[in-house]
């Protein structure tokens, strides 16, 4: 009888602080082209070219503000989030990260060594992208196909439209909402427009109304629906009028355009138009890491309240709470009975 195991999957970071490890982490992460989709040639010249000259310095110092003694705030949540589920399931959970330590290649190994020949493997990003969910699987493919070619894996696809992941976001979300708030801005991890064009299969997104429309061909694939969908279903269960929310992108790098609106942008803005009192959430983000806890909670707060914003209020990720475990579990259960169906 075939041995079962879960990979959980996230990004990944640095082994360090230091310059030289940030750059390592840097040069994967940005050298793959599901996420900077230039030919090999066009890409190497932008990432080691230009960017490697001097993100790594200042990426390492951001890291440094946010760093604990266990390490990278994504690696160490992500342990967690294995250690809880361990607990829950009766069978072997490891994790893997698609760029840097611990690899996805030593997350299979580390099952195929306990006996496991299926694996579930779960993209912990509720929204598919490029840049995240396909780059995983296709890395996973290409291991697989490599070194474990006797191994089957089943992947949990998105799951921002699942009730009881969008249930669970909503009740961590209420809990830690403050009494009064002019507006809660959701902030999501940014793409670039192109991104979004060339994975749509039916071409029919015109990143318009349609990514706000609550059906249409090509949401499967398109992130910024993916985004929207998400907070609608959000507010929804929260019942928040719509009038008190809002959407933005953030972390963007280089010139292309990327979806907006723009969370830089939106922090300046909003004070002046008598949003005052803000609460942030960042729902493309399953784990805090880097970009909440330092280009939002210190970057972004700085930045509202020097544009005359008063409150700040950053809604902290799901973290290892014990409900979106639960969640996870249930995924992975339910991806689990499909190996009896394939
Ligand atoms: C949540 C989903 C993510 C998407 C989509 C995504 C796309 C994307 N990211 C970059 C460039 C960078 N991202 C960086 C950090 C980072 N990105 C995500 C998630 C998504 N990225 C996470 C969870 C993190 C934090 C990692 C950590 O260690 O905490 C960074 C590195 C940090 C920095 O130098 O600012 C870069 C660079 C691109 C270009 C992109 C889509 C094309
Ligand atoms: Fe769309
Ligand atoms: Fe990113």
């Amino acid at each position: 009888m075939a041995k079962k195991g879960i990979l959980l999957i996230n990004l990944g970071s640095p082994r360090s602080t230091a310059v030289e490890d940030v750059k390592e982490y840097l040069d994967e992460f940005l050298m793959d082209e599901k996420v900077i989709d230039y030919r090999w040639i066009f890409r190497a010249l932008l990432v080691r070219g230009i960017i490697l000259k001097t993100r790594p310095a200042k990426s390492a110092e951001a890291y440094k503000t946010v760093w604990t003694d266990e390490g990278s705030p994504l690696i160490v949540i992500t342990k967690k989030i294995q250690q809880k589920l361990q607990k829950l399931v009766d069978i072997p959970v490891e994790i893997g990260m698609r760029y840097a330590e611990p690899s996805i290649e030593t997350g299979i190994r580390n099952l195929v060594e306990k006996g496991i020949t299926e694996i579930v493997l779960f993209p912990l990003y509720p929204q598919y992208a490029m840049s995240t969910t396909e780059t995983v699987i296709e890395k996973a493919e290409e291991i697989r196909k490599k070194i474990f070619p006797h191994v089957k894996i089943n992947y949990i696809q998105p799951f921002y439209n699942r009730d009881l992941y969008t249930d669970c976001l909503t009740e961590s979300i209420r809990e830690k909402l403050p009494q009064d708030f002019d507006a809660l801005l959701f902030s999501y991890h940014g793409v670039p427009e192109r991104h979004i064009y060339k994975t749509d299969p039916t071409k029919t997104c015109n990143m318009n109304d349609c990514c706000h429309k609550d059906t249409h061909p090509s949401h499967s694939f398109c992130y910024r629906h993916q985004c929207f969908n998400t907070t609608e279903r959000v507010i929804k269960k929260l019942g928040l009028p719509k009038g008190k929310v809002i959407v933005s992108f953030q972390s963007r790098l280089g010139k292309d355009k990327w979806i907006e609106p723009y969370t830089d942008h939106t922090l300046e803005t909003i004070p002046g138009k008598g949003i005052k009192n803000l609460a942030i959430v960042c729902p493309a983000f399953v784990s805090d890491c880097l970009e909440t806890l330092e280009e939002i909670s210190v970057e972004g707060k700085e930045s509202f309240l020097e544009s005359g914003g008063e409150n700040f209020t950053y809604i902290s990720c799901l973290n290892d709470e014990d409900r979106w475990i639960e969640v996870i579990r249930v995924l992975c259960e339910e991806q689990l009975n499909q190996f009896y169906l394939v």
